[in-house]
C-alpha cells in the first residue's frame, strides 16, 4: 500500500548556475508529495497522517516556508530541493512497518520532480 500527503510552501530562489529568466530572484508556491510503502500496523495505518504532517512541516519545510532557498542549496533545482528533501525526511519515517517510497516537489503547476532516492 501507498500513503500519500501533500504540502505547500512558499519560497524564493534564483539560480546561480543557470543563463535565463530563473537566474534572477524569483518565487515558487511548491507543492511537495510525500509517499510512503508500507503496512497497516496495529492501529491499521502505515503512519498516521497527523504525525506525518507534523514531521514534515516542524523538521523540513519550516526552514523553507517564505524563505530564501539558496540559503540551504546552493543550486535549488526542483532536481536538488527533491534530494534535499529526501536525505532529511528518509531516516525519520523509516519504521519496520513502512519506508519512504517516492516524492515529488512541484515548482509550478506544468513543472516537477519524482525522485525515489537514487
Ligand atoms: N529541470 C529544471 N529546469 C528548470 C528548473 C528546475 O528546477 N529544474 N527551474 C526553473 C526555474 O526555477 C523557473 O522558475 C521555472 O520555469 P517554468 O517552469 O518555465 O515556470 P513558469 O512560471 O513559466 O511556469 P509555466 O507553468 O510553464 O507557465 C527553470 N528550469
Ligand atoms: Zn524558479
Amino acid at each position: 500500500m501507498i500513503l500519500i500527503k501533500e504540502f505547500e510552501f512558499d519560497a524564493a530562489h534564483n539560480l546561480v548556475h543557470y543563463k535565463g529568466k530563473c537566474e534572477r530572484l524569483h518565487g515558487h508556491t511548491y507543492k511537495l508529495v510525500v509517499k510512503l510503502e508500507g503496512t497497516k500496523d496495529k492501529e491499521d495505518m502505515i503512519f498516521d497522517f497527523v504525525e506525518l504532517k507534523h514531521l514534515v512541516n516542524e523538521k523540513i519545510l519550516y526552514e523553507f516556508d517564505h524563505g530564501y532557498l539558496n540559503d540551504f542549496i546552493e543550486q535549488p533545482s526542483a532536481e536538488n530541493i527533491a534530494e534535499y528533501i529526501w536525505n532529511k525526511l528518509e531516516p525519520m519515517v523509516k519504521r519496520d512497518n513502512c519506508r519512504l517510497y517516492e516524492i515529488e516537489v512541484w515548482e509550478t503547476k506544468t513543472s516537477g520532480i519524482v525522485y525515489r532516492g537514487e
